[in-house]
């Protein structure tokens, strides 16, 4: 079973950058579970959404695959459906776990695991791209880049999956939202001191955006359809059709 998230509980004299550390590795279950509201919804439903629009004999693609929560989700509903799913990530402490997780699942649906970054990675034959809370951690500069590389590798009519953090316009609705979200984390066992050490470490590395932001530059990477199909407070995912 998966350790419990105590890293930022006591009082830390400096607190570093979010890192994906083997520490975090040990504990990002309970981690991501306990501070991402609908994080589960999610990651099943990039499972239903990979059963309707993977094509055979194409590629799903995990960007930032973490322990594989998101591939696994999509091994279990694409079964005998000619697919290899390919997760990426560059952590390699993560990747090590997510390794055994996949050893550990028994779904026949071939995965192939990748360490790099994901601007290194080539995107082909595509009918499934999943970015499950990544692009946020990716410098905002690279962003447009690395979506425009992903819907060239796409096939028409592929699905990109796109779940963030995401930022509000209106200054009243974002203190709401960050206010709403502590509160579930405080529902969820996490106290105030440790709110506020990790809310420190992420503060610079996971840049969130609007979903409006998000939305123009799908449709500039070339898009076609682009929608919000699930939103939590502070996090949303959308489904962009190629
Ligand atoms: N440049 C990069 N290249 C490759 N990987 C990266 C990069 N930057 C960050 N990562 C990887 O992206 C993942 C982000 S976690 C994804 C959760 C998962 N999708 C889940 O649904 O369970 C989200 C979170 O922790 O909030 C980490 O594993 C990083 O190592
Ligand atoms: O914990 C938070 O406040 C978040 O915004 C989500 C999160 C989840 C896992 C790693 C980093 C950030």
């Amino acid at each position: 079973m998966t350790e419990k998230d105590s890293i930022y509980a006591s009082a830390l004299s400096n607190i570093a950058d979010f890192a994906f550390d083997e520490k975090v590795a040990a504990v990002f279950p309970d981690m991501i579970q306990r501070s991402v509201p609908g994080y589960s919804t999610i990651i099943a439903m990039t499972g239903v959404m990979a059963e309707r629009y993977a094509q055979a004999g194409s590629y799903c693609y995990d960007l930032g695959c973490s322990l594989g929560a998101s591939t696994l989700a999509m091994a279990k509903q694409i079964e005998g459906r000619n697919c290899n799913i390919i997760g990426v990530d560059n952590s390699p402490a993560m990747l090590e776990h997510c390794k055994s997780n996949i050893a550990d699942s028994g779904y026949s649906t071939p995965v192939q695991l990748l360490c790099k970054d994901l601007n290194e990675v080539t995107i082909k034959n595509a009918s499934v791209v999943v970015l499950n809370f990544t692009l946020q951690f990716i410098a905002i500069e690279q962003r447009a880049a690395l979506l425009s590389r992903i819907a060239e590798g796409m096939n028409e009519g592929g699905i990109l999956i796109l779940s963030e953090k995401i930022l509000f316009e209106d200054e009243h609705l974002q203190a709401l939202n960050t206010d709403l979200h502590h509160s579930f984390k405080r529902a969820n066992g996490y106290s105030d001191l440790e709110i506020s050490q990790k809310r420190a470490s992420i503060e610079k590395v996971l840049l969130p955006e609007t979903i409006n932001t998000h939305q123009q530059r799908l449709q500039q990477a070339g898009f076609k359809s682009i929608d919000v199909w699930f939103q939590c407070f502070n996090f949303a995912s959308l489904v962009a059709i190629k």
